[in-house]
């Protein structure tokens, strides 16, 4: 099955984000691993980068012990193909234009795929000039993810949706990952107004950090991504399984 078709499948579904090598490769692969079977729609591994722009304090914190660990991109893949391998739900990577660039796009999209990887979201690669790499992308059997803002103008949401095979990621907040108190005022109308555009599912993500947040999109949204309060967790030396079994009952 597609990653759009499975995220289209019954309601709101969850997509949880691990940083790899937070705090090390070895914990990713087995947090992943278990939590690709709690009955999430996919997971989202992140690649550590050192200059990431879209991260708040917490995602940034754990990109920067993941490198101090000393982790690479081929470690992460090898992580992601483990996870895969498990083929409970499609792995999705999450990384930055540089770190592809330096392993060579087509490299990576073959050995991502290799891996068992779905789909890899590029946040900072502005869909006006996404073209090449969307292309390298899909050409090795993968899906692309775009994201769109609460700033972006309808022609963006249109070439964002154009862009993307795998979901459309909706940005539902202001700004940089992590958790806040609140969503957006007007989320629902910025959910709507982006499934009004496109066909393929839409993922909410960024401040999604508690399960009564995660049932406000119920109808709205396809997908619930977190991030930051999974990785609080680890932080905290937590399995972040039971709080992922939490957001889980909020989606139903
Ligand atoms: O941490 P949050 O607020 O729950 O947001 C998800 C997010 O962490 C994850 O999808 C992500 C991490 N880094 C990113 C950079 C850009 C886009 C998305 C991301």
């Amino acid at each position: 099955m597609t990653l759009a078709a499975r995220l289209k499948q019954d309601g709101l579904s969850l997509i949880p984000y691990l940083m790899a090598g937070h705090p090390d490769l070895d914990t990713t692969r087995e947090v992943g691993r278990k939590l690709v079977n709690t009955g999430i729609a996919a997971i989202e591994l992140g690649i550590p980068y050192s200059d990431p722009l879209a991260d708040g304090p917490v995602i940034q914190r754990a990109g920067q012990r993941a490198l101090d660990a000393g982790t690479t991109t081929e470690g992460c893949l090898e992580v992601a193909a483990d996870i895969a391998a498990e083929q409970a739900a499609p792995v999705i990577l999450m990384t930055y234009v540089n770190p592809v660039l330096a392993y060579g796009p087509e490299r990576f999209a073959r050995d991502a795929a290799e891996a068992g990887v779905a789909g890899v979201i590029i946040p900072d690669v502005p869909v006006e000039e996404s073209a090449d790499i969307a292309r390298t992308i899909t050409a090795a059997g993968l899906d692309t993810v775009f994201l769109v803002a609460p700033t972006s103008p309808d022609e963006r949401i249109v070439a964002a949706a154009t862009a993307s095979t795998g979901f459309v990621y909706c940005v539902t907040v202001t700004g940089i990952t992590g958790s806040r108190s609140a969503l957006h005022p007007d989320v629902h109308g910025l959910l709507a107004k982006v499934r009004s555009h496109t066909d393929l599912p839409v993922a909410a993500g960024f401040g999604i950090s508690s399960a009564e947040q995660v049932s406000l999109l119920r109808e709205h949204a396809d997908a619930a991504i977190v991030g930051s309060a999974i990785v609080n967790e680890l932080d905290a030396g937590r399995d972040p399984g039971p709080l992922v079994r939490e957001l889980l009952s909020a989606c139903k």
